[in-house]
């Protein structure tokens, strides 16, 4: 194709280099050089797309590829006002995210955040029967809200663990909970029974902060959350609350609001409390397949063909 006539895409990110090398031969590719946001005075600071920023990006702008699952930096009622498609990559960060999950609960289920502390800082004395006990998955109730992809994954690698029951919560009964032999129960009775509860849904304006006061209160006291799904799920200050007062025993968040935590926010002083910066899906791997699967929609509807994952 002459190079006039080709499609152009801006890359807003430094992305793995599969991506690019697909889109290359078909489109004229320019690129945010940095792995931040592009900058404000380009298109945007801001990690969204929104009304604003593609008013900037005006009417030739047909199809956007987001490199991730989630889609919520993406005002999609306004894309679709203005007839752009949007494509994700759902799927490929199934593996990696439930591994990140898996490790989270067993780093805050099993104490690892004190237990390296006191290796740094001299307090390892010598080998007492109640130091740093934590609760293992042997025999355990697991309780998922959000059996989707990656629930269902993260069951699926917890369950060598020797964990004696599956828990479920969601909008609807999934014929794939029998892949595990998961109950589907109310909200309330699995935070009730559950030894683990673990946020695995996505963020919807229905379970905004699903993960409150009243939520923690009917957990049981050597309760362990984990959240690697979306911060917004999570009223923070409750957790704290929660964490600080022994009303469940640990937590484990790969996701915060905001993101990034700011270096003072309070879950930070906790022993309980094991942070990581959202990285459920930093596998070389993962990323790879993400960025691939973003050229391959974009490439797909260039060409008029169905995007492999398609949100609109
Ligand atoms: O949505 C996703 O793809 C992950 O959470 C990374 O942002």
């Amino acid at each position: 194709m002459a190079t006039q006539n080709r499609p152009k895409v801006y890359v807003t990110r430094r992305v793995p280099e599969i991506g690019l090398q697909i889109l290359s031969p078909h489109c004229e590719i320019s690129q945010w050089q940095s792995d931040d946001p592009v900058a404000s005075t380009r298109i945007t600071q801001k990690y969204k797309i929104d009304k604003e920023v593609l008013e900037q990006a005006g009417p030739s702008l047909r199809v956007i590829g987001t490199m991730s699952v989630g889609y919520e930096h993406i005002d999609l009622e306004e894309c679709k006002r203005r007839n752009i498609s949007v494509g994700f990559t759902p799927d490929v960060l199934t593996n990696a995210t439930a591994e990140l999950t898996v490790a989270l609960l067993l780093a805050t289920s099993r104490r690892l955040k004190e237990g390296i502390q006191a290796v740094a800082d001299g307090s390892w004395g010598t080998w007492k029967p109640s130091w740093l006990c934590g609760s293992g998955l042997d025999g355990s109730t697991v309780g998922i809200v959000g059996l989707g992809r990656i629930g269902l994954a993260v069951a699926k690698r917890l369950s060598p663990f020797g964990v004696s029951k599956f828990l479920y919560y969601g909008r609807t009964e999934k014929e794939t909970a029998k892949d595990i032999g998961a109950e589907f129960v109310s909200f309330d009775s699995l935070l009730e029974k559950s030894d683990f509860v673990l946020g695995c849904c996505s963020l919807t304006e229905d379970n905004k902060e699903l993960f409150n006061k009243t939520a923690f209160q009917k957990m049981k006291k050597t309760a362990v959350f984990i959240n690697t799904s979306r911060g917004g799920l999570v009223n923070q200050t409750d957790l704290y609350t929660a964490l600080s007062t022994g009303q469940i025993a640990a937590a484990g968040l790969d996701v915060t609001s905001p993101e990034p935590l700011p270096t003072d926010n309070p879950l930070l002083t906790l022993h309980n409390c094991v942070i990581l910066p959202h990285i459920g899906s930093a596998t070389e791997k993962a990323r790879s397949a993400m960025s691939e699967v973003t050229a391959r929609n974009i490439l797909s509807f260039l060409k008029g063909q169905d995007m492999p994952s398609k949100l609109i």
